[in-house]
Order: C-alpha cells, then sequence, then structure tokens
C-alpha cells in the first residue's frame, strides 16, 4: 500500500508548539533578577502615576522580549489604571504606525483606513486616556530599528512629552535592544534625553549550564521521553552557545528531531543534530535579510556578488563599493553610507577603520557571500 507523504504513524514530538518561536514558555528560569527589576519600573505605574521608563539591553536570545512579554501579560491580569501595549519596531517603525497601534489597543476597534492625520489620532489616544483615567505603559521591541530609520526622537518626544500638549496624559516606555552598539541614552536628543532618563536592565548571554537547564525543559514538555539522549543535549547546547542564541537552540531541536522521524528513528542521532545546525546558524541571517528594504536589499546583493568576484587579498573599501553599487543601482552617497552603517548594526557586515594614507573605511561580510545571494532570491 503507498505510504501517505505526510502521515506519520509515529511522532517524537509530544507537544511542537513548544519550538515555535511565538511561543511564551511557563518556565521562565534564568531571568528572576531582571524581570523584578522590569516590575519595579513599573509600580508607579500601576498606581496611576507615570512608570519609570526603562531600557533592556542584551544579545539576541537572551530572553528579552519574553521578559517583557511577560509582564505585560500580568498586567493585563492586574485591575489597575496601567494599559500596556506591544509594540514590534521592526514591522511598526514610524509614529504614525506607533500611535495607531496604540489607538487600537486603547478603543479596542481598527483606526480609520485613511485619511487620518498624525494629530487626529494622537487627539484621539489622549482623549480616551484622559476620559478613563488610564497610563499608559508601551513596550518598542527592538526599537534599534527605530534609531536605523531615524524615528526614535519623533517617537519618543510624543510619548514622553505628551503631557506638554494634553495635560494629565501619562505614559512610560521599555525599549528593547538587541544591538549592541546602540546606546540608546546616548542617541537621543537633549529634548528628549531630559524626560527620557531610563534605567537600563541588563540581559547577559546565558551560560553553557543555563542554557542546558533551559533546553532540556523544553525538551521535557515538547518529545517524548528518549527521544533525546544527554549526550545528544549537550551537543545542542554546545551548537547553541556558539551563536549564544536559545532560538538556534530552539530551532536546532525541532529540525533535528524531524530529521530523526524522516528517517523513521525513535531518537535523535549526532548526525541529525549535525545536518539541522546548517541551516539554524543561519536563522539570524535569514531573519534579518527578510527586514531589509529593497534598496538595502540590492546593495547587500551587490555587496556579496562584489565580494566573490574579487581577488580573496583584496580587501572591500567603501569607496569602491560605492562606485561599483553606482553602476548597478540609483543611489546617492549619503544614502549610501546610512544603508552601510545599518547593515554593519545589524551585524550583516562589519564596518572597521583602516589607518594610512587618510582613513580607510574597510568592509567585510559576517556570512559567506553565496548564503547570502542564496537567501536574497
Ligand atoms: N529563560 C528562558 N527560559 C525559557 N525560554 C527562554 C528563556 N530565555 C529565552 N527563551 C526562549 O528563547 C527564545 C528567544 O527569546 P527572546 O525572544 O525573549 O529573546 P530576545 O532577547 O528578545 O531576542 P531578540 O533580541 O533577538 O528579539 C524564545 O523562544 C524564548 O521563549
Amino acid at each position: 500500500m503507498k505510504k501517505d507523504l505526510l502521515m506519520w504513524d509515529e511522532t517524537l514530538f509530544r507537544d511542537p508548539e513548544v519550538f515555535e518561536i511565538d511561543y511564551v514558555p511557563e518556565q521562565f528560569n534564568h531571568r528572576e533578577t531582571q524581570m523584578r527589576e522590569l516590575a519595579f519600573q513599573i509600580t508607579p505605574g500601576l498606581r496611576g502615576g507615570r512608570p519609570f521608563n526603562t531600557i533592556c539591553r542584551g544579545l539576541p536570545g537572551t530572553g528579552k522580549t519574553t521578559s517583557v512579554r511577560k509582564l505585560l501579560a500580568q498586567v493585563e491580569e492586574h485591575e489597575s489604571k496601567l494599559v500596556p501595549v506591544y509594540i514590534n519596531c521592526q514591522i511598526d517603525n514610524t509614529k504614525f504606525a506607533i500611535f495607531t497601534q496604540i489607538y487600537q489597543k486603547l478603543s479596542g476597534h481598527p483606526a480609520p483606513a485613511s485619511g487620518t492625520s498624525f494629530k487626529q489620532i494622537f487627539d484621539a489616544v489622549a482623549r480616551i486616556l484622559l476620559k478613563e483615567e488610564k497610563v499608559l505603559l508601551v513596550a518598542l521591541d527592538d526599537a534599534n530599528y527605530l534609531l536605523y530609520e531615524n524615528e526614535i526622537n519623533k517617537i519618543l518626544y510624543a510619548l514622553l512629552r505628551s503631557h506638554e500638549t494634553y495635560p494629565g496624559t501619562r505614559i512610560g516606555v521599555i525599549t528593547i535592544i538587541s544591538d549592541m552598539n546602540v546606546d540608546l541614552s546616548r542617541e537621543v536628543d537633549p529634548r528628549v534625553a531630559s524626560v527620557f532618563r531610563p534605567t537600563e536592565i541588563y540581559f547577559p548571554p546565558y551560560s553553557a549550564e543555563e542554557a542546558r537547564h533551559i533546553l532540556s525543559e523544553r525538551v521535557m514538555t515538547g518529545l517524548y521521553p528518549g527521544a533525546l539522549s544527554e549526550s545528544m543535549l549537550d551537543l545542542v547546547v554546545e551548537q547553541t552557545m556558539k551563536s549564544g542564541d536559545l532560538r538556534v537552540g530552539l530551532d536546532l531541536l525541532k529540525r533535528a528531531t524531524l530529521n530523526a522521524e524522516m528517517a523513521a528513528r525513535r531518537q535523535i542521532e549526532e548526525a541529525d543534530i549535525c545536518q539541522a545546525y546548517e541551516v539554524s546558524k543561519y536563522l539570524h541571517l535569514t531573519f534579518t535579510l527578510r527586514t531589509l528594504k529593497d534598496e538595502e536589499k540590492e546593495l547587500m546583493r551587490i555587496i556579496a556578488r562584489m565580494s566573490l568576484e574579487r581577488d580573496e587579498k583584496d580587501e572591500m573599501n567603501a569607496g569602491g563599493i560605492y562606485e561599483w553599487a553606482k553602476g548597478h543601482m540609483k543611489l546617492g552617497y549619503t544614502r549610501y553610507y546610512e544603508i552601510i552603517k545599518k547593515l554593519d548594526a545589524m551585524r550583516l557586515i562589519n564596518l572597521n577603520y583602516r589607518q594610512g594614507r587618510g582613513r580607510t573605511r574597510v568592509i567585510s561580510l559576517r556570512y559567506e557571500p553565496g548564503r547570502i545571494l542564496e537567501l536574497l532570491v
């Protein structure tokens, strides 16, 4: 009898949800200090005052989003004047988009589709806050994107100085930053800095022991007993620690399990994990490339092609790349340099200075150019 390709008689997954990127785990260890600090920051908001402003900072996959999401969920459950709003700044990165989200949360219905000005949305938000005596807590996840887009000052100004336009409104902000090159409190302009004055909460990378503990908890809930041996878990942890990003470990577990299932095995083997790692290690690259605008993708493509075509010992300098790029796309130097700085901040390229005759800016890729081109198709 022909076997249905999509029908598995037996699966190794007890609960596949557990390995999905948006899964919020019930068990959340090794972040107790940060959770306590976050709770302290918002306490004034629960009592009707303005929450303290906060920056959560740490490398990717160190639990910042999950901590803030858990805190916001608790605020939702707690009867208080505080209304939490979560914003993903990779998607909503303009003042208008952010206030539209806030309006939707406060009013419970979508903002008018078109023809509405920022002032009208801001008015509507302030009216609800004042009428219902609510305090707003806005969590800006991946706030570094607001900086790349030059929007951060406008947004923080509107949020944090709202009381000047609409006396009585109270808004506190939690910003989440995964770019360690960005020092947000120094990047904002003085008019914003005087009202921002954030407390920084640092999320250090997990140690191998902590990562092992977290991943083993997921394995216990997500896989059937015996699917992953202790030594194979050690291998997953070792691969995860290369980037320190827990997301890589979770993706690796999911893929390795599927590899074992495909081979109709009841236990995950070393080959399943190594094969899975060849995909999981590009997780950051895949995600980040997807967030680029067309023009930025085009420049990334040009740099990758140039890197493949050059003689290995030749370095790529920023001026040379610009000359090359000009032949392939319409791009002024100022915009070109803005994109280069963004690609560097997003850890797709390295931008370094070499002292010589004058200062030369040298560019190198953080990933193999061939893989970048494949993913950009
Ligand atoms: N202490 C923990 N316990 C259980 N799971 C965790 C823990 N820390 C992180 N995770 C898991 O790791 C993944 C990445 O975590 P999270 O998105 O919170 O990281 P992040 O620091 O916000 O990353 P980024 O800066 O890239 O957005 C999520 O799936 C999350 O559930």
